[in-house]
């Protein structure tokens, strides 16, 4: 089974990104860079991390009006990441215009187009900070009912919590790959996630890609830390 983590690279700073994606070449799978990382070193310091040689997680969770996102996902296509988000609560159009765009531009650029996953709802939001943002029902209602509406616009993947995943796998095709953050071991800090279980658990629910940030990136050595994970899991 190949290295079903993605480490999550949360920095500003990209001699530190390139330096631990470095340090962590063959204990993860890939790595995930986001919108902090994006906002101060835009596309070429993500061309500086995918010349490792280890595949790129560009997660910027576009969300605006269809347009705008297409717009956006010109520029991502173009840099080819393997995985990239949106939201689903952008709605069925917003989706599909992503979903669109990153076929057509990868396909006239002649370069391997993006998997488009999409964001259901976040690790960090439980059932109160959900019924505070007006959703009726429960996470896993809403996560479902997201999960369909993301299918229906013809994405790739889902992001979802551990808690969720194993519904999921039952309801979605098995060619959508369900990616997972919120996954602390047990010898680690849950932080600001609410919705978390251990690497082996998520996996064990269906998980196909695991995202793993401070575990890793905040350990006093993060690549003892990547290799416990490996594992942990079997691989
Ligand atoms: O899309 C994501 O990757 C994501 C979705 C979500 O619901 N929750 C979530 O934590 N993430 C990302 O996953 C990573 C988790 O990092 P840690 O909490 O440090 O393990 C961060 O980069 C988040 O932006």
């Amino acid at each position: 089974m190949p290295n079903p983590v993605y480490v999550a690279v949360d920095t500003t700073n990209i001699n530190q990104a390139v330096a631990l994606a470095t340090s962590l070449k063959g204990l993860v799978g890939g790595v995930k860079l986001g919108l902090e990382f994006f906002s101060v070193n835009g596309p070429a310091g993500i061309e500086a991390v995918a010349g490792l040689g280890m595949p790129v997680f560009l997660d910027l969770k576009l969300h605006d009006i269809p347009n705008t996102v297409a717009g956006a996902m010109k520029g991502v296509a173009r840099l080819a990441p393997r995985l990239t988000t949106i939201h689903a609560s952008g709605g069925l159009a917003m989706m599909k215009a992503a979903v669109d765009m990153a076929r057509e531009e990868a396909a006239r650029v002649g370069r391997p187009a993006t998997k488009v996953l999409a964001v259901t709802i976040l690790t960090s939001i439980d059932q109160a900070a959900m019924a505070a943002i007006g959703y009726g029902g429960t996470v896993l209602d809403q996560v479902k009912r997201l999960a369909d509406l993301a299918e229906q616009a013809g994405i790739d993947g889902l992001v979802c919590s551990p808690h969720e995943v194993a519904a999921l796998r039952a309801q979605v095709r098995k060619e959508t790959v369900l990616v997972v953050p919120g996954i602390r071991p047990t010898w680690a800090e849950a932080g600001d996630q609410k919705r978390i279980m251990t690497p082996s658990e998520a996996r064990a629910q269906g998980a196909d890609i695991l995202v793993i940030g401070r575990p890793i990136t905040g350990a006093a050595d993060p690549a003892a830390a990547a290799r416990r994970i490996a594992e942990e899991l079997g691989v």
